[in-house]
């Protein structure tokens, strides 16, 4: 039995029109299969929690963005059901990093005439010492939270999505956030070692390079177990920020001084006032977050292991 997790709102109705598509084909026809459509945020979660109850699930195919797919990895907490996933979401970062590029129709074939999964680690992070959520893609905390904020909440994002610009909108989002951004004062706690970030501008966190539409945040990423890459922006004038941005989608923005790269197994932070946070484009505010690679995989259907992504 095929599941369908389909967000029909996700890049701004590309979801749905994918799917629209794809119910047309001979394949989706034969599948034996049930269909979820989610209605309002939080619910592929529930839908996912629901699953774990289920027997004889072969897949569990989502289509729509990285935050229905975030969802759902937190829904299924406790059970290992291989996941096809068809992008049909604005940034699409997840596929990006998986180098998942096919048309929805040779994905679902991919999906189903697969019998390899990608093994995929996702993060995992304690917000408030309290809870706890598994990470896709990314965490961040600072600028690029405020920036993922910015974007979700734009009135421009629907239209940029629909003209097949959604990359536009977060560099708009950016230059919004960066006229009215003050740095922040970051505890950083690395295997017991301490240290206190002064003029902070954001430190992220990533399963892979990409985020944010395109970005290639962290380049030396991998899809491997254990390693959580940190990236640290460190005191910089506004005016560089912008520069450094401009070259965030090649991947030199790691030659900038300001920038630093940190190759950790976990790490804290701590601050003592409410910063932006994001995960997988979810943004919110926290003090306090843990952060760790977990241990147990996901299965990725229908796209073979390289590291070649
Ligand atoms: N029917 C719905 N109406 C409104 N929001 C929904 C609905 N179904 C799901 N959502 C919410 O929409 C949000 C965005 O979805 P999703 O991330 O899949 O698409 P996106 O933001 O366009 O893509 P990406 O994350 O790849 O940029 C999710 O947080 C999800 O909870």
């Amino acid at each position: 039995m095929y599941v369908f997790i389909v967000n029909p709102q996700a890049g701004s109705g590309r979801g749905m029109r994918i799917f629209s598509k794809l119910k047309k084909s001979t394949l989706f026809q034969t599948l034996e299969k049930m269909v979820y459509f989610t209605e309002y945020p939080g619910h592929a979660k529930k839908i996912a929690g629901q699953i774990n109850q289920l027997h004889d699930i072969t897949t569990i195919i989502v289509i729509g963005g990285d935050g229905t797919l975030h969802e759902v990895i937190n829904g299924l907490y406790h059970r290992r059901i291989p996941i096809g996933f068809i992008p049909g979401g604005s940034g699409n970062d997840f596929a990006r990093g998986l180098a998942i590029h096919n048309k929805p129709n040779k994905l679902l074939k991919q999906i189903v005439n697969s019998n390899e999964d990608l093994l995929y680690w996702v993060g995992s992070i304690i917000i408030n010492q309290n809870e706890h959520k598994r990470f896709v893609n990314s965490v961040g905390f600072g600028f690029d939270a405020q920036i993922t904020r910015m974007a979700n909440e734009a009135s421009y994002k629907s239209l940029f999505n629909r003209l097949g610009l959604g990359k536009l909108t977060y560099i708009v989002a950016l230059i919004q956030v960066l006229m009215k951004f003050k740095p922040m004062t970051i505890e950083l706690e690395i295997n017991d070692e301490k240290k206190t970030l002064r003029d902070c501008w954001m430190l992220t966190t990533c399963n892979h390079p990409y985020y944010g539409g395109g970005m290639k945040i962290i380049p030396t990423a991998k899809i491997q177990d254990e390693v959580l890459p940190l990236l640290i922006l460190h005191k910089i004038s506004k005016w560089k920020v912008l520069s450094l941005f401009l070259t965030v989608f090649t991947g030199l923005h790691v030659k900038y001084k300001e920038v630093e790269i940190i190759e950790t197994t976990g790490f804290k932070i701590i601050s003592k006032d409410n910063v932006c946070a994001q995960i997988d484009g979810q943004t919110f505010q926290c003090r306090m977050g843990t952060l760790t690679k977990r241990q147990e995989f996901i299965n990725i259907r229908g796209r073979k292991y390289t590291q070649t992504v």
